[in-house]
């Protein structure tokens, strides 16, 4: 019969430290029924590449968390990207695709660069600094949501409304009862600045309501597809910019590396982030009977995708827990696959960039200044903070 398990993934202390558990989950077999959720874990890079690419079989349109749309009512309107399946799934996708392509986003190029140069120069006035307030948090606050085309008000709520959304994909625990208090506010405010009259002309957000001038999706469409990106588009890139930072200052060999090849800050921060998976799960649910790894698994079941256990899978890497930028990362799952892959990641990308090149210019050897602490989340790898000491180039 199918291997079972009585973990609870979304434990404090399986999110502080998961490893131990992927392991045990990726060896127990291709599926293992999580008895303490009802749902089917996938762990293997195998099944969950398999799972992530067959939207037909495994549906988003009734939730990528633990909540199954079919029978619960969701905490927010459904996404109509990331829990919509195709063809409803196709238009708005389509959209942002057209705006979040690398020749898009070559006119922000020089100007996160610069941004990024600016930033590190005012930080390294310091020898001691916390890398998550001044650098992964920082950055992405200075840059994207003027890039969205967001007012100036209120920018505040944005990383503890992500910070919410992202909880809400596992289960009703105190990582999702800590965020309640503050729910309605923050939508409201998130919500309000989805509004056509709030985004200032050229932003990405001003450019999907051009779209809906143009047919390519509707008005009622376009606030929701703006909502998109002020929820995917900031806590994701603080905690990869957490992950890259913090895999340099654990190996400084590889920040050696980077230094004597500025070229590699691309494949660093991909590399980082099949490491560390920022975004550690995401569900789908079967559509009708559904055979893995010799499992049945039953219409309307929640399927788990360890997406952080698919990037250290032995069976696909060789010394998966190694950060080594002379691997070629670019099959990691850390931004998903298929239809739903990631539409971001190339802005995420290129806020890296910019960031990592303005401090390899800047820093020889940069090291932890004292232990770090994690930042907890359901489905999120992050860092509360990151003590760190740098030495200047
Ligand atoms: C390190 C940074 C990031 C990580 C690790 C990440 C991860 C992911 C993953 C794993 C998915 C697939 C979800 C699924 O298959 O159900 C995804 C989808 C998505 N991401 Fe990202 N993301 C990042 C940055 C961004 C940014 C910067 C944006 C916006 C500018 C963004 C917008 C989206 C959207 C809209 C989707 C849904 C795509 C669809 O369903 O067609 N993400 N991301
Ligand atoms: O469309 C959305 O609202 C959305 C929310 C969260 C994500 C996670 C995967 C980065 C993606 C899309």
């Amino acid at each position: 019969g199918i291997p079972v398990s009585d973990a609870d993934p979304f434990a404090d202390d399986v999110l502080e430290e998961p490893a131990p558990l992927q392991a045990e989950l990726r060896d127990a077999g291709p599926v293992v029924f999580l008895r303490r959720y009802g749902v089917y874990g996938l762990a293997r890079y195998e099944e969950v590449h398999a799972a992530l690419t067959d939207w037909q079989r495994l549906q988003s349109g009734a939730g990528v968390g633990l909540s199954n749309f079919r029978y619960e009512r969701p905490w927010r309107p459904p996404s109509l990207l990331l829990e919509a399946d195709p063809p409803r799934h196709d238009a708005p996708r389509a959209v942002l695709s057209r705006i979040l392509v690398p020749r898009a986003l070559r006119r922000l190029r020089e100007a996160w660069f610069a941004d990024a140069e600016a930033l590190v120069d005012e930080v390294l006035a310091e020898r001691e600094f916390d890398a998550v307030e001044r650098i992964a948090r920082a950055f992405p606050l200075r840059v994207f949501p003027d890039a969205v085309g967001l007012g100036p008000d209120g920018r505040e709520n944005l990383l503890p409304y992500g910070d919410h959304a992202f909880n809400a994909f596992g289960p009703p625990n105190h990582l999702v009862e800590k965020g309640e208090p503050r729910v309605a506010e923050l939508s409201a405010w998130v919500n309000a600045q989805c509004a056509r009259e709030r985004l200032a002309p050229g932003g990405f957000g001003a450019r999907i309501w051009e779209a809906a001038d143009k047919g390519d999706i509707t008005h009622e469409q376009a606030p929701l597809v703006v909502r998109s990106l002020l929820t995917a588009g900031v806590d994701t890139t603080v905690h990869g910019l957490g992950a890259v930072l913090y895999a340099f200052a654990a190996d400084p060999g590889q920040w050696r590396r980077l230094r004597e090849d500025p070229s590699l800050a691309r494949v660093a921060f991909d590399e980082a982030v099949r490491w560390q998976s920022p975004v550690q799960t995401f569900f789908r649910t079967a559509v009708g009977e559904v055979e893995i790894g010799g499992t049945v698994i039953p219409d309307g079941a929640k399927v788990l995708m360890f997406l952080g256990a698919a990037n250290r899978d032995p069976r696909r890497w060789e010394d998966p827990d190694v950060f080594d930028l002379s691997r070629d990362p670019s099959a990691h799952v850390g931004f998903g696959m298929g239809v739903h892959q990631c539409v971001g990641q190339h802005v995420a990308r290129l806020e890296a960039e910019a960031v990592l090149t303005a401090l390899a210019r800047r820093v020889e050897r940069f090291e932890l200044a004292g232990p770090p602490r994690r930042h907890l989340n359901n489905t999120l790898r992050a860092w509360e903070s990151l003590p760190m000491r740098v030495h200047p180039a």
